[in-house]
């Protein structure tokens, strides 16, 4: 990982708990990664394997079950570097970075927005919370926003209520709520999973333009590997709270290197193979989160299983970015260049 300047929010060795019925589920085990300026990070995983806690840990919007247990999350604010680990949840310093700096969008809008609250009313609420326009402004700049994101006639909707805005329009009213104060980072979660497939190009779309031309980080999680080709600049494979593989898009999609990583992507359909083509579903399922094996968490699920993988496999750096933790890592690269 680099340290340098374009990296707006880097986690270091990130661990994030829950504790129920005096049981503990290592929810996030020690990830480490940086979000960089300009760029997508893509968060990829089946479900359970973390994605979200992470999230919510760097937002510090955890449920009071769980816990950051060790780890650091810095943001690089541009007045120098804020641990968002060390600060109070709910206090005036987190709040004023949670929305202004480091924005969040959901997979359903609904969690975002309110029901009762005009769409209108909801951004210009955002925008009196994080900034110091006037009233008139604020009305103003919401209808630019959801000129932005794609939505027509903003003058006439922007009065509207949630519920009479289709899915996909509520999303893009999300987005332009999380955007209306020129966060450095959006944190997306699964963003588009509800939505058709039209009206998802649409949304990754208008994402990538965000990031183009505001030069804001993005850190998107999804499940989809077809997803991840699409919009990723790096990428970062988590199972059962680790990141497995990790590095650009081009390193981690053209030479995977572990096995779940490989697995993901045997199961994306190609377009234009037709039904008959050869999707791999992963065999198997995911261990239970409360009683975990002490090695390598995918070893019940994996075709190159030896001895040595009851014991966790190290984090091996196998290129300049690139990074992986399987002991059969040589091998199961070896294989995808075939
Ligand atoms: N509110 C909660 N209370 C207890 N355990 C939770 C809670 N939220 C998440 N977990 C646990 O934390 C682990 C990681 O869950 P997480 O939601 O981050 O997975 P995910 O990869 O985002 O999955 P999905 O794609 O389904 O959202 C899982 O074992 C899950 O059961």
């Amino acid at each position: 990982m680099t340290q340098d300047q374009d990296v707006a929010l880097s986690v270091k060795n990130l661990k994030t708990f829950f504790y129920t019925n005096k049981r503990c589920n290592k929810a996030v085990n020690g990830v480490s990664f940086d979000i960089k300026k300009g760029k997508t990070l893509c968060i990829v995983g089946e479900s359970g394997c973390g994605k979200s806690v992470t999230a919510s840990t760097i937002m510090q919007l955890l449920p009071t079950l769980s816990r950051i247990e060790e780890g650091e999350i810095t943001y690089h604010s541009e007045n120098g570097d804020i641990r968002i680990d060390q600060l109070e949840r709910n206090g005036e310093k987190m709040r004023s970075i949670r929305g202004s700096e480091i924005a969040m969008i959901f997979q359903d809008p609904m969690t975002a927005l309110n029901p009762v609250y005009t769409i209108g009313f909801q951004i210009s609420e955002s925008l009196k919370y994080h900034t110091d326009l006037t009233r008139t402004q604020y009305k103003t700049r919401a209808i630019e926003l959801l000129r932005d994101m794609g939505i027509s006639l903003p003058e006439s909707r922007v009065d509207d209520y949630p519920h009479s805005y289709s899915g996909g329009m509520r999303q893009r009213a999300m987005i332009a709520m999380a955007m209306s104060c020129s966060p450095k980072i959006l944190i997306a979660d699964e963003p588009t999973t509800a939505l058709d497939v039209t009206i998802q190009a649409q949304i990754f779309e208008l994402m990538d333009t965000l990031k183009k031309e505001h030069g804001t980080a993005i850190m998107l999680i999804t499940h989809d590997m077809g997803v991840v080709a699409e919009l990723a600049d790096e990428v970062a494979v988590m199972y059962m709270g680790n990141i497995v593989e990790a590095g650009t898009v081009d390193e981690v999609l053209r030479n995977p290197t572990h096995p779940y990583t490989r697995a993901l992507l045997a199961s994306i359909p190609v377009l234009g193979k037709g039904k008959h083509q050869d999707i791999t579903a992963i065999p198997g399922s995911t261990p239970d989160p409360y009683d975990r094996p002490n090695g390598c968490q995918f070893a019940d699920r994996c075709a190159y299983r030896i001895d040595a993988c009851d014991v966790m496999p190290e984090e091996t750096q196998i290129g300049r970015t690139h990074r992986v933790m399987c002991w059969r890592h040589e091998e199961v690269g070896a294989n995808a260049a075939e």
